[in-house]
């Protein structure tokens, strides 16, 4: 393949990027690249990435930058033929400027959701643990309550979902996020979408997209995915 697409999508927690990522997953076949599944499978196959990584996590902290790019880079390196798209990656300048030295970006798609939205939205959040699928009771419920649709394992909310962590969490993904979203804007590759409803962002993602990936490349890669 002459070219691969590239793209970041940012926004805090709650703000849907994991909703959306999936879309342009199905829709356009670039590979999701999700930073928390990514650590995730790393402890749960006990790498050493994964076992430093886990000492953080649990403690609510962020992974720090080294380990995070040391695990990160080489992947996206191993991606010399599918166009890809990250979630939850970069999270800090530092990776940022990582990742920008490392390949070009085509595209940052950063999603601005009102405070009220992201609270009420990660209050009804619940996920599989084991994968990090994710569920909310009201917008994507699943198939039977409290209960996997995959694997019939329970859900359970995590703690710094819950209102009373949320605050916290959110402003300090605004101090960690603007120097990386003021990176990308001057790079003039930022994109950044407004609304309370997902379903109503989406499209407005989606004629962007169909717009930048060359439609040789959306065709190749959504074959490559099937
Ligand atoms: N780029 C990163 N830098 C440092 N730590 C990270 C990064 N990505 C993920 N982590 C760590 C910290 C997170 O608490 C943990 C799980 O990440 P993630 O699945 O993205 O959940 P999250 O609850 O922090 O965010 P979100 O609600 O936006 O999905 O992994
Ligand atoms: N009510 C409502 N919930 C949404 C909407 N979009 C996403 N969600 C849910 O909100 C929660 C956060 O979305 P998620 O994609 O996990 O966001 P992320 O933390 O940015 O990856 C999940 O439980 C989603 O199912 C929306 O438009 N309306």
């Amino acid at each position: 393949m002459s070219r691969l697409f590239r793209a970041v999508i940012m926004g805090p927690p709650g703000s849907g990027k994991g909703t959306i990522s999936e879309r342009i997953a199905r829709g356009f076949g670039l590979q999701h690249l999700s930073s928390g599944d990514f650590l995730r499978e790393n402890i749960a196959s006990n790498t050493e990435a994964g076992v430093l990584a886990k000492t953080y996590i649990e403690k609510g902290l962020l992974v720090p930058d080294h380990v995070m790019t040391r695990l990160l880079l080489p992947r996206l390196e191993e991606m010399t033929c599918h166009s890809w798209l990250l979630d939850g990656f970069p999270r800090t300048l530092a990776q940022a400027e990582a990742l920008n030295s490392s390949c070009e970006l085509d595209l940052v798609i950063s999603l601005n959701i009102p405070l009220e939205t992201l609270k009420e939205r990660l209050s009804h959040r619940w996920i599989h643990q084991a994968s990090g699928r994710v569920y909310n009771m009201c917008f994507n419920p699943p198939r039977v309550q409290g209960v996997d649709d995959i694997t019939g394992e329970p859900l359970i909310q995590q703690d710094d979902d819950k209102p009373e962590a949320l605050v916290a969490r959110l402003r300090h993904y605004k101090d960690v996020a603007k120097p990386v979203i003021d990176v990308y804007k001057a790079k003039g590759i930022l994109h950044t979408f407004s609304d309370t409803d997902t379903d109503r962002i989406w499209p407005y993602i989606s004629s962007l997209l169909s717009a930048k990936i060359p439609t040789d490349i959306a065709d190749a890669q959504r074959a490559s995915t099937h």
